[in-house]
């Protein structure tokens, strides 16, 4: 059996698969598989190994380090991972879209390691960007309208992009205007930041102005998500440096409750957060209140402007249904709405594209676009990839050195 990689157009039918596989079960186009040394990287395992770290502390993925594996970037934590499953030498080795949160040279990396171990085992490459396939691996397999599996080469697997889609109507307008809101939305001046000794930011200066539409980027483990827990959370390293929230020195007074009220916030992680049984209604309106669910009935107003977003999204038959039985894509788009709906000053967008297959991205990146164009809001979206589609004004890169990273602006 060759290397062969599988596209996960649909989440459910790659799973029972998979499972079918790890159960060792006979899985048509699989049969060389059966019956041997199998392992599997994915974030789900991933996971657990870092359950088990927070139990027991010195994870064997990372011995010979002295931090913890909490502490590493999503990029370092993948990498350690194949490592260890190397050593196991697998007979094949499924590899659920590895590269999903590498940066463009770890991706390199990952790519070069594996090409270097390729002909030991079979790897089996889960994917659901087309230029993440791996370039030693030219069977794909895809699943037909009926569910059932299909293989093709990789020639033959052209996704059809064009044409779907849809126009984003004009979007909603703001419920309310902010009063006070400075010019200058985020400022750091000369910020220096380290983790125990260890430099992460070097001399950050980095302003954010009204309107305007930013790019945050660099490799894993340069920094993005540490200043955006400057920004957006409660990062204690935020204190005592020289960031400045909404023309206010950070700690001075108003409370990160506040600046939570000026800024909408999206990453595919909060998704999880939803476990009540609201409505997709009921969902977008608790942007207005700033809070995870809604727990008060909705007054006339709050419901025509969530069916104009609804309108807007092309979800108006789904006013009614359970958030939760929604795709994942439109889970993420209605997230996305739900941050804007008051249309706040900052709209801060934490990689909202990652693990979703191409087309999906495509719709996510078009709606961002109108967002920027039809708003007074500026965005920080925060990304390691190219991100196709995007139109930034700005976009503010992170190049790490051994004193920290240090900050470029580039300007689209
Ligand atoms: N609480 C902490 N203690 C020690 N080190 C930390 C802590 N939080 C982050 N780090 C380290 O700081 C560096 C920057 O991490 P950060 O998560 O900000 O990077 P990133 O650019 O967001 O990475 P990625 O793209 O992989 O998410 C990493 O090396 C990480 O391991």
């Amino acid at each position: 059996m060759r290397h062969l990689a599988i596209y996960a157009r649909d989440h459910k039918l790659v799973s029972r698969l998979i499972d079918d596989l790890k159960k060792d079960k006979k899985v048509p186009g699989f049969e060389g598989l059966q019956h041997k040394n199998g392992f599997e990287h994915s974030e789900a395992v991933l996971q657990n190994f870092i359950k088990d770290d927070q139990k027991h502390g010195n994870s064997v993925l990372v011995k010979d380090e002295s931090r913890s594996l909490r502490t590493f970037s999503s990029g370092e934590k993948r990498k350690a991972l194949l490592e260890y499953l190397l050593k196991k030498q697998p007979e094949y080795l499924i590899l659920d879209d590895p590269f999903d949160c590498l940066d463009v040279q770890s991706v390199a990396n990952f790519k070069e390691r594996l090409a270097e171990v390729k002909s030991d085992f079979i790897l089996v490459q889960i994917f659901r960007r087309e230029e993440d396939i791996l370039p030693f691996i030219d069977i794909i397999l895809d699943f037909d309208g009926a569910g059932n599996t299909v293989f093709k080469n990789k020639a033959d697997f052209i996704e059809n992009k064009q044409g779907f889609l849809e126009e984003i109507k004009r979007i909603p307008a703001a419920p309310k205007v902010f009063e006070g809101i400075p010019e200058s939305l985020i400022q750091l001046k000369n910020v220096n930041v380290a983790y125990e000794d260890r430099p992460i930011l070097s001399n950050i200066s980095w302003e954010v102005k009204r309107s305007e539409f930013w790019k945050l980027t660099g490799p894993n483990g340069s920094g993005k998500t540490t200043i955006l827990s400057m920004i957006y959370g409660d990062n204690p390293k935020a204190y005592g440096v020289d960031l400045f929230l909404f023309g206010k020195k950070k700690g001075s007074g108003e409370s990160v409750w506040e600046i939570k009220k000026k800024i909408g916030y999206f990453s595919p992680s909060i998704t999880e957060l939803f476990i009540r049984r609201n409505s997709v209604e009921e969902m977008l309106i608790s942007g207005l209140v700033d809070s995870i669910g809604l727990y008060q009935k909705p007054s006339d107003k709050q419901r025509a402007l969530a069916k104009q977003w609804l309108e807007t999204l092309g979800f108006q038959e789904k006013a009614k249904k359970v958030f939760n039985d929604l795709s994942n894509l439109e889970k993420r788009m209605l997230l996305i709405a739900r941050a804007m709906i008051k249309h706040p000053p900052l709209l801060i967008l934490d990689e909202p594209s990652t693990g979703l297959d191409d087309k999906s991205a495509l719709k996510i990146t078009n709606l961002i676009n109108h967002i920027a164009a039809q708003s007074d809001t500026a965005i920080i979206y925060v990304s390691h990839r190219k991100e196709k589609g995007l139109h930034p004004d700005f976009e503010y890169e992170l190049f790490p050195t051994e004193n920290g990273s240090v900050g470029k602006i580039k300007i689209q």
